[in-house]
């Protein structure tokens, strides 16, 4: 570690700092270039008269070895600063060492916060000095380089100049020097100024020699404080980890001491206590003290008094000791037989004494007994009188508030009391007149009971008759119908039910065009333009279904035609009449039917497969299904999966190229019918928003197998659900709607033009004018069970439309197909035609 005597910011011998003292040259051309820099005095010139200075000349420190402590004022002074700027190093390094011995000396106790702040700060300074410092130091180094060759480089040229008289001394001169003497004598003169020239240029020289060995020596003796000075650095730095590490350490010590101080201030506080509680029993045991030093003088007093008085006793006592001697002797004897008697005594003691003790123990115990038994009852009774207490303090607050209720009730009831024999009176007397009124009406009402039930026996009598009238009528009418039947039967007649739809929400149900539906198959149908009778028309069908008539009904009336298909007959049940009137409803139910609203569509495959499956045992059945439609003109496949497939050329009813789907169960059917109808053209017109614009023809094929016989049979039920027969200008549609009811209108024709030769019976049919005749050829012509439902719309509005429908209908029910004819195949039969 450098000492501090030779650092050149100051001695410790308390001689004058030995700074770098810059040569006193003259002022002019070789005044010092080395001016001396303010920083470098601020910082590590020590300052004269300052309080540093006193810092700087104390005591050595045993850490540093060479700082020294700081005079008291300077050290409170420093201690009160709150920055270390503008302080000179020393001084700052003076008092951190200072606190430092400080600290060394007075080991284990506290460091203060602020002390330890202070310490960083001081280390915070110096760090900053020292990097300012050694940046000086190389300018400084830089600089005095610079200079020495500056220096260097000058005497050489003044070397030079000095030289050059005499490496001429033919007398070489300039021409202006030998131009204006040329006489042996201002030779002379002349040689003898350069002479004098030179010898002033060698003193010259050799000041400048000086000179620079001097600036030399300084320069030199810069460095060697530089050293000195970057020595001390290092020395600072070491210090000030040295202090980095006693302040971590002190801060360490500080917080020990600070939580022993918290724990012994808490002890302190203890004993703090204690002694308080100490002093206060010191201060009541002095005036105790007092009180029996006081007790125990009054005491001394009596005692005196009482020896005194206790010595004339004592004589008396002596004068009569020798009287009791003399009777002590007397006592004697009579002690003697007082001792005999004693020890009876004692004896008869003893007894009493263990009696006693026995007795005491089962006292004891009773007692002990008495006590518990007290003792629980005791706590019984708190119990009780506890709950008696809480008992009288609730019923105490439920009698308050029964009090406040009944009061408020009492009120309560004495209004109700009020308005009630008010009400009782108001009461009694309309009673009163009710009685007076009522009697009367009694009287009348015998009256009249006699009246009516000699009326209602008449009537009677009269009902009976009309009830055995009515069951005539009926029982007449079953017949007449099964007749009628039997007769369409066996001439083949196409049936034809009419069904008229009810109103639907929205329409107006006061127009109606239909007058009545009669039981017999009668239909009346008004003109709502002609009034009267003569507007009335009368239609008879096979059947008519009111608006009220459910989809059941109207099945069970078409299940034996429906059952005819597994006796091998084919069916055809289609469905006629204008956009709206029903056609789908009947023949397929309202959009997603429920079980209630199948059609007969659903209910005829339901019915077939549970009849096949009831006739399981004897007849085997196969069921297929296909379902087309004709659009525009098109047969369109329906089943068709992967894509409709137009069958361009059907073949009568059976469309070979579209798809026959075989069917185990009705949800197969009901999974086949929801994919064709999603299949199926749809469109809205005016007239109807789900109205179907082609005709669609679902086709069950029954094909049977008699296990015990081995017939066949093979029977077909086609269900036709045509597409609207409205007129074309009510529709108010055009384009494409235009041409699909030119194409429905122009089909219908075709099915009336067929119609119409069958019932005229002509020898030619125009079946192939149209695709759905050409499809229903053998359903209309051969010996197949045709039915037509023929749709009516209630409303009046579609009269023109339900009356044409009506005719049509009518000249259908007059086709007559011939008998219709099973397609039954005995085994015999099949064996010729395998044979065949
Ligand atoms: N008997 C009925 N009971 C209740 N609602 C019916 C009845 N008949 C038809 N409807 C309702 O009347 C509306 C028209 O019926 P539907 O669609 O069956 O007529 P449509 O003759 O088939 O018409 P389109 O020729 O356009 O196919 C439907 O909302 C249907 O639910």
């Amino acid at each position: 570690m450098a000492s501090r005597s030779s650092s050149p910011c100051g001695s410790n011998d308390g001689s004058k700092p030995s700074t770098p003292t810059t040569p006193t040259t003259p002022r002019g051309r070789f005044a010092s270039p080395v001016p001396s820099s303010p920083v470098f005095h601020d910082v590590f010139q020590p300052r004269p008269a300052s309080y540093a200075q006193a810092v700087v000349n104390n005591v050595r420190s045993p850490i540093l070895s060479s700082p020294r402590l700081p005079s008291d004022i300077a050290r409170t002074e420093l201690l009160r600063a709150d920055s270390f700027e503008g302080q000179p190093t020393q001084a700052i390094v003076s008092f951190a060492s200072s606190l430092l011995d400080d600290l060394e000396n007075r080991k284990g106790v506290e460091l203060p916060q602020r002390v330890s702040v202070l310490l960083k700060k001081a280390m915070q300074e110096l760090e900053r000095r020292i990097v300012s410092y050694s940046e000086h130091i190389r300018n400084l180094q830089l600089s005095l380089k610079s200079r020495e060759e500056k220096y260097n480089s000058r005497v050489k040229v003044l070397e030079r100049l000095a030289l050059e008289p005499s490496e001429d001394p033919s007398g070489s001169l300039s021409p202006r020097e030998r131009g204006t003497s040329n006489s042996p004598r201002t030779r002379d003169e002349e040689v003898n100024r350069l002479m004098k020239e030179k010898e002033e240029n060698i003193m010259t020289i050799s000041k400048l020699k000086e000179h620079l060995d001097a600036t030399k020596r300084s320069y030199e003796d810069k460095c060697h404080a530089l050293e000195l000075q970057q020595l001390e650095i290092a020395r600072l730095n070491s210090e000030k980890q040295y202090a980095n590490n006693m302040i971590s350490q002190l801060q360490k010590d500080l917080e020990e001491s600070r939580s022993s101080c918290v724990e012994k201030s808490k002890m302190l506080d203890c004993n703090m206590e204690g002694m308080l509680k100490l002093i206060k029993e010191k201060e009541s045991e002095d005036g105790t003290i007092w009180k029996l030093k006081q007790e125990l003088e009054e005491m001394k007093m009596g005692s005196d008094k009482r020896y005194l008085e206790l010595e004339e006793k004592a004589k008396e006592y002596e004068k009569r000791y020798l009287e009791l001697e003399e009777r002590k002797r007397g006592c004697e004897t009579r002690y003697m037989e007082i001792e005999e008697t004693k020890t009876d005594y004692e004896k008869r003691y003893m007894e009493v004494q263990r009696e006693l003790e026995q007795t005491k123990k089962d006292f004891g115990q009773r007692y002990v007994e008495l006590e518990t038994r007290s003792e629980e009852m005791k706590r019984g009774l708190e119990n009780r009188l506890k709950e008696a207490q809480i008992l009288v303090e609730e019923s105490k607050r439920r009698s308050s508030e029964m009090e406040a209720l009944a009061e408020s009730k009492l009120r309560i009831s004495d209004h109700k009391e009020y308005v009630i024999q008010k009400f009782v009176a108001s009461q009694v007397k309309s009673i009163q007149e009710l009685r007076m009124s009522s009697f009367s009406l009694r009287q009348d009402v015998t009256d009249s009971q006699q009246k009516y039930s000699r009326q209602v026996n008449s009537l009677g009598q009269h009902l009976k008759v009309l009830v055995k009238a009515a069951d005539k009528y009926h029982a007449v009418l079953a017949d007449n119908r099964r007749l009628h039947n039997e007769v369409q039967e066996l001439k083949g007649n196409i049936r034809v039910y009419c069904r008229i739809r009810p109103f639907l929400p929205g329409e107006d149900r006061k127009n109606t065009s239909i007058e009545s539906v009669g039981d017999d198959g009668e239909l009346i149908i008004a003109n709502p333009t002609k009034l009267g009778k003569d507007g009335n028309k009368t239609f008879i069908f096979n059947r008519v279904f009111g608006p009220a008539t459910t989809q059941e009904q109207v099945f069970l009336d078409i299940q034996p035609l429906v059952r005819s298909v597994l006796d091998g007959f084919n069916v055809c049940i289609f469905a006629y009449g204008q956009t709206g009137s029903g056609k789908t409803y009947t023949m397929t139910g309202p959009n997603s039917p429920t079980e209630k609203d199948w059609g007969v569509n659903y209910r005829a495959l339901n019915d077939l497969f549970n009849i096949s499956l009831e006739r399981k045992q004897v007849i085997d059945y196969d069921v297929g299904v296909q379902m087309i439609e004709i659009y525009n003109e098109q047969v369109r496949d329906l089943l068709s999966t992967d894509g409709i497939v137009n069958t361009s050329q059907p073949n009568g009813l059976a469309v070979p190229d579209a798809t026959m789907q075989m069917v185990q169960s009705t949800s197969d059917v009901l999974d086949l019918m929801n994919l064709g109808f999603s299949n199926r053209a749809m469109s809205s017109t005016a007239l109807n928003e789900r109205s179907s614009r082609s005709h669609s023809i679902l086709t069950v094929h029954v094909h049977g197998l008699d296990k015990k016989t081995k017939s066949t049979l093979r029977g077909s039920l086609h269900l036709v659900d045509l597409a609207g027969s409205e007129r074309v200008d009510r529709s108010e549609v055009t384009g494409d709607r235009l041409k699909e009811a030119q194409h429905i209108n122009k089909s219908l024709s075709a099915l009336g033009d067929v119609i119409f030769a069958l019932a005229q019976k002509s020898s030619h049919v125009p079946y192939r004018n149209s695709k759905l005749t050409q499809v229903l050829q053998t359903s209309l012509g051969g010996h197949a069970k045709t039915l037509m439902f023929v749709q009516v719309n209630p409303d009046a509005s579609s009269y023109s439309e339900t009356l044409s429908t009506l005719k049509f209908a009518e000249r259908v029910s007059s086709v007559e197909l011939g008998a219709a004819k099973s397609n039954k195949e005995g085994k015999e039969v099949q064996d010729l035609m395998e044979l065949v």
